[in-house]
């Protein structure tokens, strides 16, 4: 299929939009069936996966950590909310950040930075130190940040430097992130459905997310459902119901594929065992460009638990049922 389209969190110059690009087309042809995808970039994150939820765009990439900020709650809710989305692709992008101004502007004339959340949150040192008395504004993302310093609405953006050639605008100070590696996650998600899952590479993760009953050892109970397949968990972290006070949807990443028994098994125990549970997808382990290989340190499966152990003890007790085996 071709003509397909992915919305993104916009307008243009957002590290969303990096992200998005760094995708290969022979990647973007396995992940979504078109190699060659038009990109469309749309208010936030919330509208992002709407129009990949209503139909009005085929995928959405939207960003969903930062490894120095956490989880970004729009996506989470989002990817737990109805008709369902499958994540087909992680990309973790490095973020650096740049104070872009209009031309002229001197920083004895910033009088107020404007930022999305996360970006504020990585560069909140440096404004405090560089930019003292200016008044801080949240945006939807750092490109509408610089959008707004464009329209004079806000005297300096933090930023991605790629938003200077999108909107205009010059570099006022460079390398402003309080932190040197900080990482951002994205996800490209679309509705379940042709072309199907992502198939296993031998490096994949798996995310869902689960609710259960508020009853002591609840939680106890899903995580050992993961523990005892041996199951290396790379992430958890809650976000609350909202319609029933004190109970949380459990955001869960492992690695594996839903092919492999082990992560097929925990899945379906979670599905005996929780509230609901929503699968979110399996798909290949993203690297940080640089690095070599997937990203992240991940734990030695234990005796008995590698993907080999699995399916001998599979076709062993396929064996004792067919009555061919003791
Ligand atoms: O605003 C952007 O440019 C985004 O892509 C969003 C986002 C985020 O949600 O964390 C992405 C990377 C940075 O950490 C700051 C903002």
């Amino acid at each position: 299929m071709t003509g397909l389209r992915v919305a993104f969190l916009g307008p243009h110059g957002t590290f969303c939009e990096q992200a998005l690009r760094t995708l290969p087309p022979d990647v973007l042809g396995e992940a979504l069936g078109d190699p060659e995808p038009s990109l469309h970039p749309l208010a936030s994150t919330t509208a992002a996966l709407d129009a990949a939820r209503d139909g009005s765009a085929d995928a959405a990439c939207v960003p969903v950590e930062n490894s120095v900020e956490g989880g970004v709650p729009a996506t989470m809710d989002g990817l737990v909310a109805e008709p369902p989305l499958v994540i087909v692709r992680e990309i973790l992008l490095p973020v650096r950040f740049s104070v872009l101004v209009r031309p002229g502007t001197t920083s004895a004339d910033v009088r107020s930075v404007a930022s999305h959340p996360h970006g504020e949150a990585q560069t909140r040192r440096w404004i405090a130190e560089h930019l003292p008395g200016a008044e801080v504004r949240l945006t939807s993302s750092t490109a509408a940040a610089a959008a707004q310093v464009a329209a004079g609405e806000v005297d300096a953006a933090v930023c991605a430097p790629v938003a200077a050639a999108h909107h205009g605008l010059v570099e006022l100070a460079a390398g402003v992130h309080d932190s040197g590696d900080a990482v951002t996650r994205f996800v490209l998600v679309r509705p379940p459905g042709p072309p199907g899952l992502p198939a296993p590479t031998g490096a994949d993760r798996t995310s869902l997310a689960a609710t259960t009953v508020n009853r002591p050892g609840a939680l106890l109970a899903v995580l050992t459902e993961i523990a005892v397949r041996g199951v290396d968990l790379t992430r958890i972290e809650s976000r609350p119901l909202k319609d029933r006070r004190g109970e949380y949807w459990f955001f869960l990443d492992g690695i594996g594929h839903v092919a492999e028994p082990a992560m097929g098994e925990a899945l379906a125990a979670l599905h005996r065992r929780c509230t609901d549970v929503r699968f979110l997808g399996s798909y290949p382990r993203a690297a940080v460009p640089g690095d070599d290989g997937p990203g992240g340190r991940l734990a030695d499966p234990g005796p008995g638990q590698t993907v080999k152990d699995y399916t001998e003890a599979a076709s062993w007790l396929a064996s004792l049922r067919e009555g061919t085996g003791a």
